[in-house]
């Protein structure tokens, strides 16, 4: 490894074993290693050498009762104490070490990749993780990695919370993070609120999150489906602002976002001067992210207007209105009907939730409206 990409595998400084380092400055957007492995025997022995957990070893008695109850030989006879012993281990070296990917159907695929193992886990990582449909990963830089540094990449989906990231380590790969973003929040909740920088790490988080795991997703929503959406994102805003937790509230906007670009699609008769500009920003902004994660400048800039824009317009869209006193409609085509004829998504006296605090909490009537 270190003679072909100059990277070398040693001992970290804390509690996260060993790790990958580079001995040149890397820049942003390089693509470090296409790493699909077919395997060879050699590579097959090599597997044994990845980390697992000690602890599980140690564990040794009740580990080979558990291989030798529940699994048998192809010929159905009982598994020798060596035999469920080399179970266990790579029962446990897959356990630590596996990472997971989707076919073009969307079905989960897991595998071991000899060299990526070798790289530890951040929550908010110096590399992008990407394994094509195939199989094909490849790790790119995020932005430009100083010589000597730790490269990692986040062995989760990145734009989650700290409970959840914690509870995802912990339950899918077995340690407890340590890495440094985790000690800030533990520490400080509300870091976001001081950390410029977090926050700016945590947008490009969610930016890349929703481009590679919510595009889709958001794409079958119905007009039901994104209201409801963004008023519980609004909730969300709300409290997350109150909170001080910026780069959480942004996320919110982000995704309210986002849902305004789906309304746009479902309802192109939408003619709210807001609600346009708020799309508009956003697929423009989508556009330059696009575009800068195809030049391989994927680092979000924290002077990117459109962002901001987007973000900013996103806050200050008609907000979606929701009536205590209407229940939800039972089914999303009716739903469908609740956008006026001029395709705004407005109710009658009903309550708004303001992302931005600064917004009215009580809509006037919208003249003409009809809820039959
Ligand atoms: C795929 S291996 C990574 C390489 C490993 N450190 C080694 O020595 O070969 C995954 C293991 O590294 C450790 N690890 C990786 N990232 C970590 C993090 N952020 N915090 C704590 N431990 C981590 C955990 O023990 C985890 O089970």
């Amino acid at each position: 490894m270190a003679t072909t990409y100059n990277l070398e595998y040693k001992d970290t400084w804390d509690m996260k074993g060993k790790g990958v380092f580079t001995k040149v400055a890397i820049a942003a957007g390089t693509v470090i290693s296409p790493m699909f492995e077919s395997l060879t025997e050699e590579q097959k022995a090599q597997y044994f050498t990845l980390y697992a957990v000690k602890r599980y070893e140690d564990d040794d008695a009740s580990m080979l009762d558990y291989f030798q109850n529940v699994y048998t030989k192809a010929d159905g006879s009982k598994l020798s104490d060596f035999e469920a012993r080399r179970y266990a281990r790579v029962f446990v070296i897959v356990w630590c070490n596996y990472i997971a990917f989707y076919d073009q159907d969307g079905v989960e695929h897991r595998g071991l990749w000899l060299k990526a193992s070798r790289f530890n886990h951040k929550c908010s990582p110096n590399l992008l993780m990407n394994i094509k449909t195939n199989g094909e990963m490849t790790l790119r830089a995020r932005h430009l990695i100083p010589e000597g540094a730790e490269l990692t990449f986040s062995y989760i989906p990145l734009g989650k919370f700290r409970a959840e990231r914690r509870r995802q380590l912990l339950q899918d790969f077995g340690f407890e993070c340590a890495c440094d973003l985790c000690d800030l929040e533990d520490l400080r909740p509300d870091a976001g609120q001081h950390e410029e920088r977090l926050a700016i790490l945590r947008l490009h988080d969610v930016g890349e999150t929703m481009r590679l795991y919510r595009e889709n997703e958001f794409n079958q929503l119905t007009v039901a489906e994104c209201n409801a959406r963004i008023a519980r994102c609004q909730i969300r805003c709300v409290q997350y602002n109150r909170l001080l937790w910026n780069d959480y509230a942004f996320y919110e906007l982000l995704n309210i976002a986002d849902l305004w670009a789906r309304l746009w699609q479902l309802t192109p008769n939408n003619t709210d001067p807001n609600n346009q500009r708020a799309v508009f920003a956003t697929i423009e902004w989508r556009r330059c992210l696009n575009g800068a994660c195809n030049l391989g400048r994927i680092v979000v800039d924290p002077n990117d207007w459109h962002l901001v824009d987007a973000l900013r317009a996103a806050a200050s869209a008609t907000p979606v209105i929701i009536d205590p006193q209407t229940p939800a409609p039972e089914d999303p085509a009716a739903a469908e009907k609740a956008v006026t004829p001029d395709g705004r998504f407005l109710r009658s006296g009903a309550r708004t939730v303001d992302p931005t605090g600064s917004l009215p909490m009580v809509s006037t009537p919208t003249p003409g409206w009809k809820t039959a």
